[in-house]
């Protein structure tokens, strides 16, 4: 994916001014920075997530695959399956785990026979992580799961539909050490098949799990490059300044 000058305006309050950046298709590209500096707004933008909020205005362009994903050819759910996202707080709908992961393929009409499905279910499953905990339990509720369970089969709903592009916000801020360390394998494991964008508070986890690294600040981009060089090298003082712990 590519942006291009992308502005987002909250009423007359401009929270993102210009941002360039590429989304490489086979790596994990971490979104840095102090609060409030535009990270998730920049990523509600990639799947035009910002549509459903009241009173935001984005200008500039995005591509996804070289087409522009605001234009009025694009069909928005569509879009949004190839561009999947994971929340902060794992957000499973009230059904079944195979329902929950069901779902996507189903309207998006990726099966044609029940086999099919369950194969899509089963696949989705296993690429999350989750399958060997949850295949006796596919019809109890994915609520009842733990947290760092529910943000796996939140993952592998994503994934269910085939996206290109799966987009992380904070996922595993809400999840205990043990958990988040699962989802950071996972984050391993699925680079190469899907481009990922994580945004993160956590710099060791942006460290860690990612290739790429964009610094935010104020809403501006300041630096975007190979993660090892962001934090042993930066160009920026005010890159500087954040990996070394002196604001945010
Ligand atoms: N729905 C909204 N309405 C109005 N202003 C908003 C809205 N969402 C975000 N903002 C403002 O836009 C700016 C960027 O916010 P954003 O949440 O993108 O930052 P962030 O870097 O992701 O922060 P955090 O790490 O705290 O989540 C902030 O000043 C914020 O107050």
């Amino acid at each position: 994916m590519r942006a291009e000058d992308v502005r987002v305006f909250y009423g007359e309050k401009e929270a993102l001014k210009g941002v360039s950046i590429e989304v490489h298709d086979d790596k994990v590209t971490a979104f840095i920075g102090p609060s409030g500096c535009g990270k998730s707004t920049f990523l509600r933008c990639l799947n035009r997530m910002n549509d459903t909020i009241a009173g935001a205005r984005v200008t500039g362009t995005i591509t996804l695959d070289g087409e522009d994903i605001s234009s009025p050819d694009m069909d928005v759910v569509q879009l949004r399956a190839r561009v999947g996202m994971v929340f902060q707080k794992p957000n499973p709908f009230p059904k079944s785990i195979f329902e929950n992961v069901a779902y996507g393929p189903r309207i998006h009409g990726l099966a044609d026979s029940k086999d099919e499905l369950e194969a899509i279910v089963e696949k989705s499953l296993r690429r999350a992580g989750l399958w060997d905990e949850v295949k006796d339990r596919l019809a109890e509720s994915g609520t009842a799961l733990s947290g760092g369970q529910q943000q796996r089969l939140c993952i592998a709903r994503a994934i269910a539909v085939d996206p290109e592009v799966i987009l992380m916000d904070e996922p595993c801020s809400a999840l205990d050490p043990i958990a988040t360390a699962k989802i950071e394998e996972l984050i391993h494991e699925l680079r190469g098949r899907y481009a990922i964008a994580i945004v993160t508070h956590n710099m060791q986890q942006a460290a860690r799990v990612s290739q790429r690294t964009a610094f935010f600040h104020l809403g501006e981009l300041i630096e975007y490059g190979k993660t090892k060089e962001i934090f042993t090298n930066p160009r920026e003082q005010r890159t500087q300044d954040y990996i070394t712990g002196r604001y945010g």
